[in-house]
């Protein structure tokens, strides 16, 4: 929606029976800028494209359809790690496309607010930083403004590890701990997500931009959020929705095992993981954070 202020855009689903009214965007018209297609051929004809998964999903996609999308700019806008992979999304695309520039959108930026046309900042990482240039000019709006940079392991870490916090800071709030302790949750959970994303390789200062603190922020303070929903559920011991996405579900797990792998402590992420497998109390988790080894900060 915003990127047709800037010229015409096609949007490929594999169902687009749903016309011009995605129930997954309420309240929102797709502009007459807009061709809808359910033919990838014909859409992949594009030199640039955004693809718009859920990170689980990702994989399973390329596997279809990767021989039609190789050597173009692909921009991924998941916000997760390949759980049979352990990889983000841009590996799982350089892989899949080996002739395709890979780069990576990602930011605070919900898609209700941005299709409303509210503004929003976001970070655009490509390893090239000419392409990354050329990128960040075709993908900006007057209301949509891209940062830049090339550190495409930190930009897209920051928005798959914040998923996790969030799940985190939801159970805060729902089992009722308290504005306080989300805040710990919200800083010390920025600790681990730049302790692991610095171990993976990315810069630090990546994680304190949009990407990641920026992205952090947004999603464990507003309700509008999926995963600091999926954990106020959680805390409160209420049913959520199970069609609903929340990728730091899976996300916590992946990070389990990289985490562990890397020799990297994260106890706030292991404990989203034990609470989204059932095999972890929130009471359990609360008292097992607070009553760790004092240390410095
Ligand atoms: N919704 C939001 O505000 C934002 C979402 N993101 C990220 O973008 C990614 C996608 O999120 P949403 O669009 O919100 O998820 P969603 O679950 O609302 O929509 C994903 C769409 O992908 C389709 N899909 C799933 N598997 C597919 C396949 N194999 N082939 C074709 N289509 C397939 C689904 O049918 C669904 O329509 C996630 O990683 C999310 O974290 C990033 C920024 C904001
Ligand atoms: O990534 C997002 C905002 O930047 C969307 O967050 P949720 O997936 O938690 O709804």
């Amino acid at each position: 929606v915003a990127l047709s202020a800037n010229g015409p855009v096609t949007l490929w689903a594999r169902d687009t029976g749903w016309g011009r009214a995605n129930p997954r965007l309420p309240g929102v018209t797709l502009p007459d800028a807009i061709r809808l297609t359910d033919d990838l051929p014909d859409a992949a004809r594009a030199d640039t494209l955004l693809l718009a998964l859920p990170a689980q999903a990702l994989g399973g996609f390329l596997a279809d359809h990767a021989a039609r999308l190789d050597a173009r700019h692909l921009v991924s806008t998941a916000k997760g790690i390949d759980l049979s992979k352990l990889t983000g999304p841009s590996t799982l695309l350089a892989e899949a496309c080996p002739r395709a520039t890979v780069a990576v959108l990602t930011g605070p930026s919900f898609a209700a607010d941005i299709a409303r046309g509210l503004p929003t900042a976001l970070t655009l990482a490509c390893a090239d930083p000419e392409a990354g240039r050329a990128l960040q000019h075709d993908l900006s709006t007057p209301v949509l403004r891209l940062y830049r940079t090339t550190d495409v392991t930190g930009a897209e870490l920051g928005g798959a590890l914040k998923n996790v916090i969030a799940i985190a800071a939801g159970v805060a709030i729902g089992a009722g701990l308290g504005d306080s302790a989300r805040a710990a949750i919200v800083t010390r959970g920025f600790a681990e997500m730049t302790r692991l994303a610095a171990r993976l390789g990315a810069r630090p200062e990546t994680l304190a931009g949009l990407s990641g603190l920026g992205d952090l922020t947004l999603t464990c303070t507003s309700v509008q959020s999926r995963n600091f929903r999926y954990g106020q559920a959680l805390g409160a011991r209420q049913p959520f929705d199970a069609a609903t996405t929340v990728e730091g579900a899976a996300t916590a797990r992946a990070v389990a095992v990289l985490s562990r792998r890397m020799g990297c402590d994260m106890p706030i992420a292991a404990m989203v993981a034990r609470l989204t497998d059932n095999s972890m109390t929130v009471d359990d988790a609360a008292q097992q954070l607070m009553t760790r080894p004092l240390k410095e900060e």
